[in-house]
């Protein structure tokens, strides 16, 4: 297909919901390292991308406009309640959602399990601001209207478009600082590559989303409080105490290697998970998953292993996950299937 040569009403209709981050973001010069993330328009992004109309028709709605150090559970269902509000109708056939970097991963995963559509749903950001010399915000957006307006994107769950690449919200993770190749997704690879609106699509998710996902939050307003404990040497297991103590129902312990803690981190750990509160083991190395029961006993101390999560989406899925009771073993079977 040409997508230049289609007329008005043959065109795919995308929704962009904008929420900030640096692909907003703006500096008083284009070659300024320090700017403010979320301080443009979802319509000057736009008017910013010459030809974008011409793969879409394209609407825009600002629903937050934050630095996504700054995403919120509060914006985060504000966007899946939208999503699902949206998504039945005739026109849209995609929907994209603008958002910072720092956090897109988990705010990817989240609506992963939250929305309730087939149509695509791709996340986009930028590394640079809108106002810096080569600002990659216009061509991702660019393309990530491209992929929302595939058909061949459709069943495949949340997905992250940037830097020409299409990743999976399972699998993506940011992994440097400041360069545009930040997401990679270790292990699983890409799910197809963005290419100025035409796609080539290698790999489809293989976990439940989406359509598939038990997660309900049609009715939620809060979620339960899930801390993340970065483990290192000679850690303290008091702040694994005082995260039960501030009334976390749920601790992933973002272990050495492959899950691990120091025996004063276990001693806490299983301490908290005797009290009722879960505690998920993931793992700080960015590569390889958390098994159960193999340097430490999960059986016996009662805890969780988080398979191919990353401490920070363990924690959205629980987080997901207590919104009901479950015991241990519904709990760690989610963790093979999400
Ligand atoms: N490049 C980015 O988007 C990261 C910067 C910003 N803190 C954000 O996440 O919104």
């Amino acid at each position: 297909m040409c997508w230049y040569a289609l007329a008005d009403q043959q065109k795919p209709k995308v929704t962009i919901l904008a929420t900030g981050g640096t692909i907003a973001g703006a500096a008083a010069t284009g070659t300024q390292s320090g700017y403010t993330s979320g301080a443009v328009t979802i319509d000057a992004m736009l008017a910013a991308v010459p030809g974008i109309d011409k793969i879409a028709t394209v609407k825009g709605e600002q629903v937050a406009n934050v630095g996504s150090q700054d995403m919120s559970f509060d914006i985060l269902l504000k966007v899946a309640k939208r999503i699902n509000a949206i998504a039945p109708n005739a026109d849209v056939n995609g929907i994209v959602i603008t958002h910072g970097t720092d956090t897109m991963e988990e705010s990817a995963y989240f609506l992963n399990l939250t929305a309730k559509t087939d149509k695509p749903i791709v996340m986009v950001g930028s590394m640079r601001p809108s106002t810096a010399v080569s600002a990659d915000g216009p061509l991702n957006l660019y393309n990530a209207v491209g992929v929302a307006a595939d058909p061949k994107a459709k069943g495949r769950g949340v997905l992250v478009v940037m830097n020409d690449q299409i990743h999976a919200a399972h699998s993506l993770t940011k992994t440097s600082t400041t360069a545009v190749e930040t997401f990679m997704s270790p292990g699983r690879g890409l799910v197809g590559v963005a290419s100025y609106g035409k796609n080539d699509w290698y790999n489809s998710p293989i976990w439940k989303h989406t359509t598939q996902s038990e997660f309900d939050i049609s009715n939620v307003t809060q979620l339960p409080r899930v801390d993340v404990i970065f483990a290192d040497v000679d850690m303290p297991g008091d702040l694994i105490d005082a995260s039960v103590a501030k009334g976390a129902k749920g601790i992933v312990i973002a272990g050495v290697g492959n899950g691990n803690m120091n025996k004063a981190a276990v001693d806490a750990a299983s301490r908290a998970a005797k009290s009722g509160v879960i505690v998920v083991r993931a793992s700080r190395v960015p590569t390889g998953l958390v098994g159960r029961n193999v340097e430490l006993d999960d059986d016996k101390l009662g805890f969780i292993a988080s398979y191919e999560l990353n401490p920070q989406k363990a924690r959205i899925l629980l987080a997901l996950a207590l919104l009901k009771q479950r015991s241990l073993d519904d709990i760690q079977k989610l963790y093979d299937m999400y």
